[in-house]
């Protein structure tokens, strides 16, 4: 280890560096609008999460990368599906989605600033079915 410079920044040797992948995920170099929810976006090409391309960095890449990375991929899906099956869900009265605030807050860590408020009601199919159990 010694010190280098890159890109004309001096880096000492044993610096912490600390990488901002919220910042490369959102480049517009790399993205066509990158605040937008997009999904589709990726759906014709061979960019993914898993540490291969580097303008989509969200477990990291390379040895120190994320080893829950498939985990971490299932658990969301696995939750979301149980919660999309077993209810349906509706805005609290007299809200539209319009009302909605997408409003982001946080630093390191980035969550709605405002909580989204949703009723669930159990689909109607289902209802017989749990009074069983
Ligand atoms: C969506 C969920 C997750 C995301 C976005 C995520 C993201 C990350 C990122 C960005 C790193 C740093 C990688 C680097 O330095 O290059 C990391 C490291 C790590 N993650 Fe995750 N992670 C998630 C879930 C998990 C889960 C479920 C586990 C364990 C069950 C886990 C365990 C770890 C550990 C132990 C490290 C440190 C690895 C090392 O330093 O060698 N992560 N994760």
């Amino acid at each position: 280890m010694s010190d280098i410079e890159i890109q004309g920044y001096n880096i000492p040797k044993n610096a912490m560096i600390k990488i901002n992948i919220y910042a490369i995920g959102r480049d517009p170099k790399c993205w066509t609008n990158p605040n937008e929810f997009i999904p589709e976006r990726f759906s014709n090409t061979s960019i993914n999460y898993k540490g291969q391309h580097f303008e989509l960095l969200p477990f990291g890449a390379g040895r120190r990368s994320c080893p829950g990375m498939t985990l971490g991929m299932t658990m969301p899906e696995l939750g979301l599906l149980h919660i999309l099956y077993f209810f349906n869900w509706s805005l609290p009265n007299g809200m539209t989605i319009e009302d909605i605030d997408m409003e982001e807050d946080g630093s390191l860590n980035i969550a709605k600033k405002v909580p989204l408020e949703l009723v669930p009601t159990l689909r109607s199919s289902l209802v017989n079915k749990c009074d069983r159990i």
